[in-house]
């Protein structure tokens, strides 16, 4: 049998990625990750065996590097981005924080293929107001209880409620009563300038299913529950960076057919890579959240509790299933482009770049890293 039909083979499983890592062994090895037109190579993307933790404790993760870093056209986009939060109202009195925590860098570092920065801000827009949905409804402070109420309207502010004549336009004005709302409508709004039909829906439900795991941890912060590791681990998947990763296309000025963005292979290998740079989150954020009160939900957490072991054994198994997940992601999606179209190459290396770009991300900015 031919690598090609091989490469047909219905959704991969971690069996099936062994064997394709077997059979890209005997073959001329294609580039790590698939490049793009605009000539995103893997040469950058030199991983290195683990090390010892760096100074903030994470220890060296299996992951590429930033493919590119342009400060100016990061500030460029944070500065814009900082305005915007401002006009709709979200992080009231937080703005500096919003600022330092350069959100702007975030889009610039992840998204190496445009250099577009009204792009880049339509996307730090949606990631912004998807963080705030967070940080207002779920994180620390907020009450649980509300979180369903808070919910469904944030939902309905990106898939629009269309109501009766008689009800809409006192709907319109319950949606301006919140912030998080308004934010939310208005950064689809922006990316419907850049993202096609298709795409627009892709994000919608990537964020349906975001909210969706929203009520799954206010579910468990309410009844105190600690959830199992692979409780934990599928939870990471849909409560992740995934509507983020979903818009490398739209960001990146082309767009996947929603057949390849459906395949599920292809979703297979962008979900894990999607859980992966959320444990990255996770290990990055444990020192921001240990102050909170509450149970704490993030890997190294979660493997301490429920394996019995010390809070390093913690960090240190969260590491390696960060890594068993980029790596698989890596060779799948090396596999996925064989067979793909270019479009699906070319994001296939956009979730890499990803990847890297979230990781230089979350190791320098002071959401994570203030004393
Ligand atoms: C930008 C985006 C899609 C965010 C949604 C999910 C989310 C808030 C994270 C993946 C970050 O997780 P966490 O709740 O731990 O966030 P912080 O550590 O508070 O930044």
């Amino acid at each position: 049998m031919s690598l090609l039909s091989r490469m047909t083979a219905p959704t991969a499983r971690h069996d099936v990625a062994q064997l394709v890592a077997a059979l890209l062994a005997e073959q001329p090895r294609p580039r790590a990750v698939p490049t793009g037109p605009t000539g995103l190579g893997t040469s950058a993307a030199r991983v290195t065996p683990r090390r010892e933790p760096s100074s903030d404790g994470v220890p060296e993760l299996y992951c590429p590097p930033a493919l590119r870093d342009d400060p100016a056209l990061g500030r460029e986009v944070n500065d814009r981005l900082v305005d915007w939060a401002g006009e709709v109202g979200i992080y009231e009195g937080r703005l500096d924080h919003v600022r330092a925590a350069d959100f702007g860098r975030l889009m610039m570092l992840a998204h190496p293929d445009s250099d577009d920065p009204d792009r880049l801000l339509a996307a730090g827009k949606c990631a912004l107001a998807e963080w705030a949905t967070d940080d207002y409804y779920c994180d620390d402070g907020a009450d649980p209880e509300q979180l369903g109420s808070h919910l469904g309207p944030a939902y309905a502010a990106i898939d629009p409620a269309h109501l009766p004549l008689r009800y809409a336009a006192a709907w319109q004005k319950e949606v301006r009563e919140d912030p998080v709302r308004v934010a939310l409508r208005s950064a689809l709004e922006h990316l419907s300038r850049y993202a096609e039909p298709s795409q627009l829906a892709r994000l919608r439900h990537e964020v349906a299913v975001l909210f969706v795991a929203y009520g799954q941890e206010g579910s468990w912060r309410s009844r105190g529950h600690m959830p199992t590791v692979p409780e934990y681990l599928a939870h990471r998947q849909i409560n992740s960076f995934l509507p983020c990763i979903a818009l490398a296309d739209a960001v990146g000025g082309y767009a996947l057919t929603a057949a390849e963005y459906g395949d599920p292979r292809v979703r297979r290998a962008v979900t894990m890579a999607a859980t992966a740079a959320t444990l990255v989150n996770d290990l990055y954020s444990m020192t921001k959240e240990h102050g909170t009160s509450g149970v704490e939900f993030n890997l190294p957490t979660v493997i301490a509790d429920r394996e019995r072991c010390s809070p390093r054994e913690g960090i240190e198994r969260s590491a390696e299933v960060h890594d068993e997940l980029v790596r698989t992601y890596e060779v799948e999606a090396a596999a996925l482009a064989l067979t793909g179209s270019p479009q699906l190459r070319r994001f296939l290396a956009g979730v890499w770049a990803w990847l890297g770009g979230n990781r230089a991300w979350h190791s320098g900015s002071p959401r994570y890293n203030s004393a």
